[in-house]
């Protein structure tokens, strides 16, 4: 099926939607996937092997097509079929500005090779953090299953961070958030381990503007539900030995 179905409609480059009150470059861009891709993905990760999952304290999480070893990605088999399509061609669809190359067109793999999938259950998050040396600095954030807000922060001169959020992001299910450049390597990214989001408004939210339904949020308050996100990347470093495996790896 042509990866512009019928139900999405994506902008004609990411200028468009630039979240214009950050640093550049982020942008967001809300029903990147449809309902039924979303449910289909969902049903995916849920029914994935028991393995597939690395249980934190508060949260889990998915690998594919592996953990990296190193910042090394060991494993070169291509992302499975349900994480490939729709998004990947989507995302290298949608070209920078009008007429530009996609975001992957200076990165090694010209491609995302790698997925993370954490699931948060409400009340709970991630500290912030940066997400290092192993990634080409492009970060793509397909969210399902409910809102929340991400959190970016200033890091200090003395390396300690300041203790409320420069800046909010919130992302709607089945939103598309872009990170890249300044927001990779000066600031840190976490989510509050909140069961809801609160003092949220234009003010407080930088894509506001961007948002798919902001009436509902106009309460200042959004109690979350699970929240599951996709987050596609490109390892740097891929073990040539990997490579090797990979055709065998195919036939198991
Ligand atoms: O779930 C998210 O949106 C953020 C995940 C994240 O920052 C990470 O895994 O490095
Ligand atoms: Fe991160």
């Amino acid at each position: 099926m042509d990866s512009r179905s019928s139900q999405v409609i994506l902008p004609q480059s990411l200028e468009h939607n630039k979240i214009t009150t950050l640093p550049p470059s982020a942008y967001y861009i809300v029903d990147f996937i449809s309902e039924e891709e979303e449910k289909a993905i969902l049903h995916k990760v849920e029914t994935a092997p028991k393995t597939r999952w690395r249980q934190l304290t508060h949260r889990r999480l998915q690998t594919w097509p592996s953990d990296l070893v190193k910042d090394t990605l060991l494993d070169a088999r291509p992302l499975p079929a349900w994480l490939e399509e729709p998004v990947v061609s989507r995302l290298l669809s949608i070209p920078v500005a009008d007429g530009d190359a996609n975001l992957f067109a200076s990165s090694p793999h010209s491609r995302p090779n790698h997925v993370l999938i954490n699931e948060y259950p409400a009340g709970t998050g991630i500290m912030p953090h940066k997400d290092g040396a192993a990634y080409h600095p492009v970060v793509c954030t397909v969210s399902l299953g409910s809102s929340l807000c991400l959190s970016l922060y200033k890091s200090k001169a003395d390396g300690a961070l300041e203790l409320e959020p420069t800046w909010r992001i919130l992302q709607e299910p089945r939103s598309l958030l872009i990170t890249t450049a300044d927001l990779y390597t000066e600031y840190l990214h976490g989510i509050d381990s909140v069961s809801a989001d609160v003092n949220l408004s234009e003010k407080t939210v930088a894509n506001w503007s961007l948002l798919r339904s902001p009436e509902l949020f106009t309460d200042g308050r959004h109690e979350r539900g699970t929240r599951v996100s996709l987050t596609y990347r490109d390892v740097l470093k891929v073990s040539k030995l990997g490579t090797k495996l990979g055709p065998m790896f195919k036939r198991l």
